[in-house]
């Protein structure tokens, strides 16, 4: 059945990756290349030129015409600019190929229209993109033919990051910088580096393309805006694992094919929770790789759903009652040398190394929990956060049972003696094999969960870069694991004095593990009470990102100036304050050329109809007048929630860029479209299927 795949072939057959490297490019030359991408050497011109060469007979060889200089501002999406491989024709009118070491390092996009929050006026719009070496090129082939993608990084005339990437890599240096101190400490001499490992769980729904063309909504916004709950949702539960349908399986081999060729390794697929939602879940890799393949992984997704009649919602949200699309960031610290910092080891409380990072993590998370909530903040995300198995707006760990009782033996005693450890599962059936569970079970509505050994942080939305929350992990733990081994580093009795900063991170930062439901009203109660910040709104959030702890932070690992600090929080507000202001008037749009109409159609059609049967003779319509009397009712609260919502648009300008238009779009427009969408759902309950202008929830999710 089908066509038989070599994936051992397929794997990685577009990527300019070491195998390639060392095969074409000269011994020499691969050493220098090593050199750079494992140390951070400066890489000469002499050499760039060798690899730009050999890089472009690659690509030419897989058929590919362009290069791109491949990067990731701050729009949310990935941005390129096309160049042919093609020099000025000679005398004999042909042309050659080239492609120069310098046209590797180094891209010069105008780059005015980017978002920069105010660190470039228009009139200095110089930026540049550096090759970032560490993530291996692509040649990516579609409609356009192939094009050498080079993963790059995209700075301001002046140096200052506009894009994920370069904090994101800084934030690898302060993270490996700070881990091998610690490791140091330790005893441990032989590793040479520590790379943050992620594997992002990517969530997505795939609807029918005609559908979706079909919804103005989804179209421009990328959710439903209106909708009533069809009458079976996602309650039976009988999605989640479910048996794909052929045409959604159709479709992942393909997204799979597609991945493998670009090096990146699709491994898990399941249907989601909701009807029509699934997941694609990577293999660890470094953390700006990940990051890179996340967005490779992204694109293809919506590729190739258009060439299945579908389209891939990314959208955090896109259907009110239905569960939302995360991106559970699955977080650790691994050596070159095979060393999980993590790794907790069959008995915790022996383990110190690995204790003294847990609580220095504790530390970390508990001090700096605004700016992880903050590193998720997404437009879409203020609809997910908080219901249908994704985690609340509240930042807490989740340690489980085994590390919360070798946390609370460490608080009380001050020594930790004992670990509990998993049990035997006991089905009841002799026919099954035993074995042995984890030692923790898994929190569905937590933040921050310990997994065995790892941290997935499940807050990020499913649109978003994992970059910005991985900025912070990293940041915040290379603080944490400073300030530690700079005590430890001058301690006399080291074995002392570890065991007591343990235990003062341990019971200082004890506020911020909490292993309960996170869905829980008291728990917001609880966490108030325990100062921990609470944060529903991406316009909270932002500030986070300017005060001056975060500042003094990112200041002094070199991740973030306070001016690049500030110009992203601009951004994030301008990012927000528009695609609300495109939601309300999508919304405003949608009521009166499409909703509006049909109802009136519909009451129409019932007046017309009350008359008829009227003329009849004396029968009874009273179930008529009755539809008519509530369709006419539920009419005027569209009409009125839908000029005051416009009211409300047409102030949004009077409101100065930043902040200020942000809090009022939260505070004003996302109310007023809360009151318009609820009668144009009651309505859509209430008027003839056939009349209503728009394919309905069950339309669009259960026949994708
Ligand atoms: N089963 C799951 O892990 C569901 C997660 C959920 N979709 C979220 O929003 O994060």
């Amino acid at each position: 059945m089908g066509d038989y795949v070599n994936v051992k072939e397929l794997f990685g057959c577009d990527v300019f990756n070491d195998s390639v490297m060392q095969e074409r490019l000269p011994k020499k030359v691969y050493k220098e290349l090593k050199k750079t991408i494992e140390e951070g050497k400066e890489l000469s011109m002499e050499i760039a030129d060798v690899v730009a060469h050999e890089m472009k007979e690659w690509a030419i060889e897989k058929g590919a015409t362009h290069y791109s200089h491949w990067f990731q501002p701050l729009t949310g999406v990935t941005a390129e600019k096309h160049d042919a491989f093609i020099t000025a024709p000679m005398e004999n009118g042909k042309v050659l190929q080239s492609f120069s070491g310098k046209e590797l390092i180094k891209g010069e996009p105008d780059a005015s229209s980017f978002p920069s929050g105010g660190l470039r006026a228009t009139f200095e719009a110089r930026g540049y993109t550096t090759w970032d070496c560490t993530s291996p090129a692509f040649v990516r082939h579609d409609a356009a033919g192939g094009t050498l993608c080079i993963p790059t990084a995209f700075c301001s005339y002046t140096g200052e990051a506009l894009d994920q990437k370069t904090p994101l890599l800084r934030s690898m240096e302060a993270i490996n910088t700070q881990a091998l101190r610690l490791l140091r400490l330790f005893g441990n001499t032989t590793s040479r580096r520590v790379t943050p490992s992620v594997g992002a769980e990517q969530e997505y729904f795939l609807v029918d393309k005609e559908k979706y063309m079909q919804r103005k909504d989804l179209v421009y916004t990328g959710r439903t805006l209106f909708g009533a709950m069809p009458p079976k949702g996602q309650e039976m539960d009988d999605h989640y694992f479910g048996t794909i349908r052929q045409r959604v399986s159709a479709y992942m081999k393909e997204v799979n094919e597609e991945c493998w060729k670009l090096g990146v390794t699709a491994k898990t697929q399941h249907n989601e929770v909701a009807p029509a939602q699934h997941e694609l879940a990577p293999i660890y890799a470094p953390v700006n790789i990940a990051a890179d393949h996340n967005q490779i992984m992204m694109r293809i997704l919506k590729k190739v759903a258009s060439r299945h009649g579908m389209r891939c919602l990314l959208h955090e949200k896109p259907f009110a009652g239905l569960n939302g699309s995360g991106k559970h960031n699955n977080w650790s610290l691994t050596t070159d040398d095979g060393i999980n910092l993590l790794e907790p080891g069959k008995t915790p409380h022996e383990n110190i190394q690995f204790l003294l990072v847990l609580t220095c993590i504790l530390k970390a998370v508990d001090k700096h929990a605004d700016l992880l909530r903050e590193s998720a903040a997404d437009v879409g995300n203020d609809q997910r956060l908080g219901g249908h198995e994704a985690p609340p707006a509240v930042i807490s760990v989740f340690l489980g049972e085994q590390l919360e009782d070798v946390l609370e033996q460490l608080i009380s005693t001050g020594t930790a003696t004992r670990s509990k450890t998993g049990e035997k599962l006991a089905t009841g059936v002799k026919t099954l094999p035993d074995f042995m569970k984890d030692a923790t079970d898994r929190n569905r509505t937590s933040p921050f969960a310990f997994t065995g050994n790892k941290f997935e942080f499940r807050m990020v939305g499913s649109k978003d870069s994992i970059s910005a929350c991985n900025v912070v992990l990293n940041t915040i733990t290379a603080e944490a694991f400073k300030e530690a081994c700079d005590i430890l580093e001058k301690a006399e009795d080291f074995d002392l004095a570890v065991h007591d900063l343990i235990k003062k991170y341990a019971t200082e930062h004890q506020r911020i593990v909490f292993n309960g439901n996170g869905y829980a009203p008291e728990w917001e109660k609880e966490a108030r009470r325990r100062g921990l910040p609470i944060l529903p709104s991406m316009v909270d959030a932002i500030p986070a990102l300017t005060t001056d702890k975060a500042v003094e932070l990112f200041g002094e690992f070199g991740v973030f100036t306070k001016t690049e600090l500030e110009s992203r929080a601009e951004i994030q507000y301008e990012i927000y304050a528009k695609a609300i202001n495109i939601e309300a008037k999508t919304m405003i749009d949608m009521a009166t050329k499409q909703i509006i109409p049909a109802v009136i159609k519909y009451t129409t059609v019932l007046a017309e109809s009350i008359n008829q049967v009227k003329a009849v003779g004396p029968i009874d319509v009273s179930v008529q007048m009755d539809l008519l009397k509530k369709a006419s009712k539920l009419l005027k609260e569209v009409n009125s929630a839908m000029n005051k919502l416009s009211k409300l648009v047409d102030q949004v300008e009077a409101h100065p860029e930043g902040r200020e238009r942000a809090v009022f779009c939260r505070e004003k427009l996302v109310p007023a479209m809360e009151k318009l969408r609820q009668p144009v759902d009651e309505l859509e309950m209430l008027v003839d299927k056939e009349m209503w202008p728009m394919p309905s929830y069950g339309d669009l999710v259960f026949e994708p």
